[in-house]
């Protein structure tokens, strides 16, 4: 049995009071979302429309379709893949292989929903449904993470992640104890995290742009642009499912409930709010905005992609001749940091693309109601508290030079703001 790390790693999320807070916070914020935006007022704050029994919540047939989902995209993650890439070197010096297909398995899944349509199957019912299968998601995330502590309890010490060892039950549960736990060579953190989560959301916003059509006769402007511009950030990152390697969720953090639960239930239900509330809330909206709006996306997506591939290109190859001219900063890891180009503007240019693309999506939606704008407050949460996670690994990382860079780079996410 693996000992825990013991207390010294410092406790993230305000410890076991802020996990457990979070743990019953976020399902409880889904529920709302999913509550308030089919009600008249959609309001974000204030009590929900009205509390669901759990006949409502509770539907067998919600959980074997979630299953068959995961067992869908299972499969399509089992297919002969474009390229096999490695993860970085783990603490027993071994290296995982993962198998880069997570965009052949959107194209696969998009074509079996095509035939599905063409045999007749009703797609247009399923946001009927969004209750019971939240629900079930939530239940597989719980149930899972059960699961996935218990089986860290039988890991080698040297499969345990940074974090998430701590000896406090609560914390490690949220956090997760195995850093990549493994069902023969199955990396369940690295499945879970781009495909059922964010294939589902764009299938979710496929069957409400499906419904509003049966209702309205056709999809509105708001609803193709809403569907458009989600299909495209989540077709960019699965075209780039190589970069999730280098990312902290795979690097340092375990597989636990934080994880389980927002890529398998938070992902798909809150994050398809925008289109959720266009077939409940109709928006007209007309060609000049649709335009500035467009811009606004364009813009956000310039940024996001530039700031990710310069990064991405340089930690694989330096010399790469699109990103050799940059001035770097070395370190004494060997790696070197970036201090022109994106990264030299600010620390986090990504998130910052992010955030402007979070806000062409909400735009789609009008300004009447608040609701709709949870996304982007909540990404702005999350991605201020994910820099000061990623500024305090880095600075453990590269030390002075990561000082430096910080002294070069003054602003976080936002130009002469943040
Ligand atoms: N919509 C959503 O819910 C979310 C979206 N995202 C998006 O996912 C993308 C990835 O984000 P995320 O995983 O948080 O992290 P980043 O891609 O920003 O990666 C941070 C890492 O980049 C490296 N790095 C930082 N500064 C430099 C530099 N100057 N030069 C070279 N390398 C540097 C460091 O790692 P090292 O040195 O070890 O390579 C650091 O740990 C972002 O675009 C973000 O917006 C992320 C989370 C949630
Ligand atoms: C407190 C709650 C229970 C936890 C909520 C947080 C989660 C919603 C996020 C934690 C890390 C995430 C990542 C993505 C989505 C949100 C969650 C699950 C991500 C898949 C989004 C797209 C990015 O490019 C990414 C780097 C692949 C993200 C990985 C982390």
């Amino acid at each position: 049995m693996a000992p825990p790390q013991g207390s010294r790693a410092p406790l993230e999320f305000g410890g076991p009071l802020g996990a457990a807070t979070l743990m019953l916070l976020f399902p409880a914020i889904m529920f709302h979302l999913l509550l308030a935006v089919r009600s008249g007022p959609a309001r974000l704050l204030g009590p929900p429309p009205y509390l669901p029994g759990l006949e409502t919540l509770w539907s067998p047939w919600a959980l074997l379709l979630c299953f068959t989902w995961l067992g869908l995209q299972a499969a399509l993650y089992l297919l002969p893949a474009r390229n096999v890439a490695e993860g970085r070197e783990l603490k027993d010096k071994k290296r995982l292989r993962y198998p880069i297909n997570a965009f052949q398995a959107l194209v696969l899944t998009a074509l079996l929903v095509g035939l599905a349509l063409l045999a007749g199957l009703p797609l247009g019912k399923l946001p009927e449904m969004f209750l019971p299968l939240a629900f079930a998601a939530t239940l597989i995330a719980f149930v899972g993470s059960v699961l996935l502590y218990l089986k860290a309890l039988v890991a080698p010490a040297s499969a345990l992640a940074p974090g998430g060892n701590s000896g406090n039950a609560v914390y490690d549960f949220f956090l997760g104890r195995e850093l990549n736990p493994l069902i023969c060579s199955f990396d369940l953190k690295f499945f879970c995290e781009l495909r059922p989560g964010l294939i589902g959301w764009v299938l979710i916003n496929l069957t409400l742009m499906i419904k509003e059509a049966e209702l309205r006769g056709s999809p509105s402007l708001a609803m193709w642009l809403v569907n458009g511009f989600q299909l495209l950030y989540v077709g960019d990152i699965l075209w780039h499912e190589e970069a999730l390697l280098t990312t902290m969720d795979i690097v340092h953090n375990g597989f636990g409930f934080m994880l389980a639960f927002g890529d398998l239930a938070w992902v798909p239900f809150a994050y398809s709010l925008q289109a959720q509330f266009l077939l409940y809330h109709p928006q007209s909206l007309g060609f000049p905005m649709a335009s500035v709006i467009c811009l606004i996306k364009a813009v956000g997506y310039y940024i996001f992609r530039g700031a990710n591939s310069q990064k991405n290109i340089f930690r694989k190859n330096p010399s790469d001749p699109r990103v050799a001219d940059l001035e770097t900063i070395p370190t004494a890891t060997g790696r070197q940091l970036l201090v022109s180009g994106w990264w030299g503007m600010i620390r986090h240019p990504n998130y910052l693309g992010d955030l402007i693309m979070a806000l062409a999506w909400s735009l789609l939606c009008g300004v009447s109601h608040l609701l709709p704008y949870f996304y982007l407050l909540y990404l702005i949460t999350l991605l201020v508290h994910r820099e000061a996670r990623d500024e305090q690994q880095c600075l453990q990382k590269y030390g002075l030079a990561w000082q430096e860079y910080c002294r070069r780079v003054r602003y976080r996410i936002v130009p002469y703001i943040y």
